[in-house]
């Protein structure tokens, strides 16, 4: 069965139309049963996001957006392919603290995300705000809910108990490295700066890496997607694979927004993609002023963690 993803974004927001989107068809062969509101398009993305502007302007002149583009200078000049390899090699050893999902989410009411020009609140709240929005749409797909609830978890490298790391090494889009920067990442012009440019390896359209070689073979920059990827894995989360391939690529926007580095995926990228494309529209537009009601809501997602935890229940799939 085939069907059409609605992808309902406003043209004024889409960064980079020159690549072609060829990904709004949904082919169902595999596991999961497509949602109504993914065949009907139920979901109204806002115009506006939490500061009444239109979402991921980079280029709106606010106190904000100064603060946004110096956490992407930052980030575009340190990361590197060694840098990465360096922190992944650190964090996979998995030793700083040992907490239940709930007692994460509560961190998260410290952290505040430097990069995101479309919220400032606390992100204990993104959390809610995204899983809520996708749970009003998607009743029956608890699996994407509890996605929702952790996929910024790993914004917790930013407090000193996870290494207090600096915000240009935890939140924002992400990008591969070793292979050519894309035109599409937001604040490219700030590449010039990376040590990698002068590494000619790294200036081809593949770079070091082959075509259709599959993301999971691809070095991305270091941030909160690939380090919460590398805990709920480790400690042998049942999700399915669609949602610890959202959580992973999530700030992928260059791939999931612009379609840049398509020529990297293997086949399974291309089936998990159309999860993440649904998964996007609320991580991205459920950004608001209007608070979730978190002690409400909390038994919910209680639940939902229990049946993680508990062995022989599958995701409804
Ligand atoms: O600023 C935001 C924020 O850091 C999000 O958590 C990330 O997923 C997005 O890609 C980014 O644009
Ligand atoms: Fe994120
Ligand atoms: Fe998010």
């Amino acid at each position: 069965m085939t069907v059409c993803v609605e992808q309902s974004v406003h043209d004024s927001q889409v960064e980079n139309k020159n690549h072609t989107d060829d990904t709004n068809e949904l082919v169902l062969d595999g596991e999961f049963v497509v949602p109504d509101a993914v065949v009907n398009g139920d979901f109204d993305c806002p115009e506006v996001n939490a500061f009444g502007q239109t979402f991921r302007d980079y280029d709106a002149e606010t106190e904000r957006q100064k603060q946004v583009e110096e956490c992407y200078r930052l980030n575009h000049i340190h990361q590197t392919y060694e840098y990465v390899k360096k922190m992944r090699e650190e964090y996979k050893k998995l030793d700083k603290l040992e907490m239940s999902i709930w007692e994460c989410c509560e961190l998260l009411n410290e952290v505040v995300d430097e990069s995101d020009p479309d919220l400032d609140e606390p992100q204990i709240e993104h959390l809610l705000q995204t899983a809520e929005a996708i749970r009003k749409d998607y009743p029956h797909e608890d699996w994407l809910h509890l996605t929702a609830l952790i996929h910024d978890l790993g914004k917790v490298l930013l407090l000193p108990r996870f290494g207090e790391l600096p915000q240009w090494a935890v939140v924002g889009d992400t990008h591969p490295l070793g292979c050519a920067f894309d035109e599409s990442i937001v604040y490219h012009k700030y590449f010039k700066e990376n040590p990698d440019m002068s590494n000619p390896a790294y200036q081809t359209k593949n770079g070091i890496y082959k075509e259709g070689c599959g993301l999971e073979n691809v070095t991305i920059s270091w941030g909160h997607d690939d380090y919460m990827y590398l805990v709920a894995k480790e400690n042998g989360t049942t999700l399915p694979d669609a949602g610890l391939f959202i959580i992973r690529y999530h700030s992928f926007y260059p791939l999931h927004r612009s379609g840049a580095y398509k020529h990297l995926m293997n086949e399974k990228d291309t089936e998990n993609l159309k999860w993440l494309q649904i998964f996007n529209k609320y991580d991205l537009y459920s950004k608001s002023k209007s608070r979730v009601d978190v002690e409400k809501v909390k038994p919910y997602y209680l639940s939902l963690i229990k049946k993680k935890n508990s062995d022989g229940e599958d995701w409804r799939q």
